[in-house]
C-alpha cells in the first residue's frame, strides 16, 4: 500500500468528528492493507514506531527537502528505513542516520512529508484512536467487536491480534485465551465523589485499601514465578523479594493482580517515590532490595490451577484469591452485602477513614457480582480519594534558572482533546524533588522537537499526576481555564498519552461531577 493513501485516511480520520465514519474510512484502509501493513499502520496510529525511537536530532525533520513528483512511497518500503534506522550503528552512525531520513523525506510528496513530519515527532496519535481502530479492523475481518476486544485483552496488542485475524480470519480468535505466563492488560478504575456515592452506582460491593504503589501481575508456573507492571513490562530481574514471597504461595499455575509497596519500621507506608525508584533500579538489584524492601499486597486473581478466573463474580475471585494468599499479603476489605444498609454504609466510610489514617491514599470500592474486565476502565471498579489529581501530558518544558540552570524545569501541561490534540492548561516546576528534575530533564530531552534557547517543545508522551486547587478563568489559556496551584505529585511513565485525563474530564471535575 502507498504510504499517500495512509497519509490521506490519516488526514481525514484526524480532521473527521463523527466515530462512525472514522470507523468506516479506517475500515476500507485495513480491508485493503496486507496483514502485515495492518498491523504497522495501528503501531503508527498508536504513535508508537515498532523499531522505538529514531536517533536522529529534530533539526534534521525540519530541513524537508523539496517534495518529491509522483508518490512512490509504500508503507513496508517506509519501515524498512525506520529498521534500517534502528539498526545503524558504531562511528559514523548519526552522519548514516541523517542521510536515510533526508532520503526518505526527499522521496516523499508534500503529503506524505507533512505525515512522516507528524508520525516521527508524535502527532498523528490520535487520542481514543485504539479503539476507533478495533472496531475497524473487527468490521473489515467480518468478526464481532466484541471478540476482538477480548483477543485484544488477552494479548495486550492490538496490532498482533489485528495481524493474525487479517491473515486467518474470525476463527483465530478462539487461539487468544488467557495463559499462565502470558500478560493481560490489568482492569482499571473509574473515580466517586465519595464512598456513598460507589457503594450506591455498585450495590452489592466491597471497599479495599487503595495502596499507593507499583502495580503487578504476578504469573506462576511451578518455580517460573514472573512479574509484570501496568504497561505489561517483565520486571521479575529487579523484585528478589517479591518472587521469594510468592514462591512460599503453594499453588503453582496462577495469577494474581496487586500492587507492591514498602513499609517503614512501624508499618506505615513509605511514599510512592521510593517505590518507584527501589521497582525501577536495574543495577544492583541486591543493594536496593536490602534498602527498600518490597511487600507485595494481593487484590485479585485471574488464573487459578491454570483455569481462567476472569468471568468469575468478584466475590468467587475473591474466595479463590483466599485459599491461596495468607491474610498479611492480602489487601485490607470490608464487605457492603446490602447498600441500603445504614450500619454497612457508616463501616464503609470509617473504613475510608482507617485506611487514610494508616497513611494510604483511598479506597476502591468493586461490585462483587462482576468480571474482570481486563484492559478496561471498567464501570465496576470506583476510586475514591480525598485529593483531586490529573493525569496530564507535558507539551513543553522550560530551562531552569538560579539552582536550575542547566535541568529542564518549568512544565506546560496539556489534557486530551477529542481530535488527539491537547489543550494547555497551565505551567509548573512545583513539587519536583532534585531526583525527578535530573530525570525528566534526560526523559524530556529524549523527546525534544524543538529547542529556542527558552523553552523546548517535546512529543507529547510523558504523563505527569498533577495535584491542583481548582480551575481558574484565564483568557491566557486556550480553554479559557488554567489551573490553580499546580503542583507535580509524580511521573507517570508507566502511562500512555492516551490515558491521560482529557479536557471534558478536567471541565467536569471543576463543575463538581467527578468520573
Ligand atoms: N485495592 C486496589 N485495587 C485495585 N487497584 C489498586 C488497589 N490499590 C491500589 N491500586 C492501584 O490503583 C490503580 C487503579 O487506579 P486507576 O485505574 O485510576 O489507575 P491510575 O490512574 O494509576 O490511578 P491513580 O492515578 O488514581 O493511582 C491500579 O492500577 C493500582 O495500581
Amino acid at each position: 500500500m502507498l504510504l499517500a493513501r495512509l497519509a490521506d485516511v490519516s488526514r481525514k480520520v484526524a480532521a473527521e468528528p463523527s466515530r462512525t465514519r472514522k470507523i468506516a474510512a479506517l475500515a476500507s484502509l485495513f480491508a485493503d492493507a496486507g496483514p502485515q501493513e495492518a498491523a504497522l499502520v495501528i503501531s503508527y496510529l498508536a504513535g508508537r514506531l515498532p523499531q522505538g525511537r529514531l536517533g536522529v536530532g529534530w533539526s534534521v525533520l525540519k530541513e524537508q527537502p523539496p517534495p518529491a513528483g509522483e508518490p512512490s512511497l509504500t508503507v513496508t518500503g517506509t519501515d524498512a528505513v525506520f529498521t534500517a534506522l534502528a539498526q545503524v550503528a558504531g562511528a559514523g552512525a548519526q552522519a548514516e542516520r541523517k542521510r536515510l531520513v533526508r532520503e526518505l523525506m526527499g522521496a516523499a510528496t508534500g503529503p506524505e512529508q507533512e505525515f512522516l513530519l507528524r508520525l516521527l515527532t508524535g502527532e498523528v496519535r490520535q487520542g481514543a484512536l485504539d479503539a476507533v481502530a478495533l472496531e475497524a479492523v473487527a468490521r473489515a475481518a467480518g468478526a464481532p467487536a466484541a471478540e476482538v476486544r477480548r483477543a485484544v485483552m488477552l494479548d495486550g496488542s492490538l496490532a498482533r491480534v489485528a495481524e493474525a485475524l487479517l491473515a486467518e480470519g474470525p476463527d483465530v480468535l478462539a487461539s487468544f485465551r488467557l495463559q499462565v505466563g502470558r500478560p493481560v492488560q490489568p482492569m482499571l478504575a473509574h473515580t466517586a465523589a465519595s464512598v456513598a456515592d460507589a457503594v450506591q452506582a455498585l450495590g452489592a460491593c466491597c471497599v479495599e485499601e487503595k495502596l499507593d504503589g507499583v502495580r503487578i501481575q504476578v504469573h506462576r508456573r511451578g518455580d517460573d514465578v514472573r512479574v509484570h507492571t501496568r504497561s505489561l513490562d517483565d520486571i521479575t530481574a529487579r523484585l528478589p523479594d517479591v518472587i521469594a514471597s510468592v514462591r512460599e504461595l503453594p499453588g503453582d499455575r496462577f495469577i494474581l493482580d496487586g500492587e507492591v509497596i514498602a513499609l517503614d519500621a512501624a508499618g506505615r507506608p513509605l511514599p510512592f517515590q521510593d517505590i518507584a525508584s527501589r521497582v525501577g533500579s536495574r543495577t544492583d538489584v541486591a543493594a536496593a532490595a536490602a534498602a527498600v524492601p518490597l511487600s507485595p499486597v494481593f487484590f485479585d486473581i485471574l488464573a487459578a490451577d491454570g483455569d481462567d478466573l476472569l468471568d468469575l463474580a468478584g466475590r468467587e475471585r475473591y474466595a479463590a484469591l483466599a485459599a491461596l494468599v495468607p491474610e498479611p499479603m492480602r489487601v485490607r476489605r470490608v464487605v457492603v452485602e446490602d447498600p441500603g444498609s445504614d450500619a454497612q454504609l457508616r463501616a464503609a466510610e470509617d473504613f475510608l477513614t482507617a485506611t487514610l489514617d494508616r497513611g494510604h491514599e483511598g479506597v476502591m470500592v468493586k461490585a462483587l457480582d462482576a468480571p474482570y474486565v481486563a484492559g478496561r476502565r471498567g464501570r465496576s471498579w470506583l476510586k475514591v480519594k480525598p485529593v483531586h489529581t490529573l493525569d496530564l501530558v507535558v507539551l513543553a518544558v522550560e530551562w531552569g534558572h538560579g539552582r536550575r540552570t542547566g535541568l529542564l524545569s518549568n512544565l506546560h501541561l496539556g489534557a486530551r482533546a477529542p481530535d488527539g490534540t491537547f489543550v494547555m492548561l497551565g505551567k509548573t516546576f512545583k513539587g519536583l524533588t532534585d531526583a525527578m528534575l535530573l530525570w525528566q530533564t534526560d526523559r524530556l530531552r529524549e523527546l525534544a522537537v524543538d529547542d529556542d534557547g527558552f523553552v523546548v517543545r517535546v512529543r507529547p508522551e510523558l504523563v505527569v499526576e498533577i495535584a491542583y486547587d481548582g480551575l481558574q478563568r484565564s483568557p491566557r489559556y486556550p480553554a479559557g481555564v488554567a489551573l490553580r496551584f499546580a503542583r507535580v505529585i509524580r511521573h507517570r511513565p508507566d502511562k500512555n498519552a492516551t490515558e491521560a485525563d482529557t479536557i471534558d474530564r478536567v471541565l467536569a471535575a471543576a463543575r463538581g461531577d467527578a468520573g
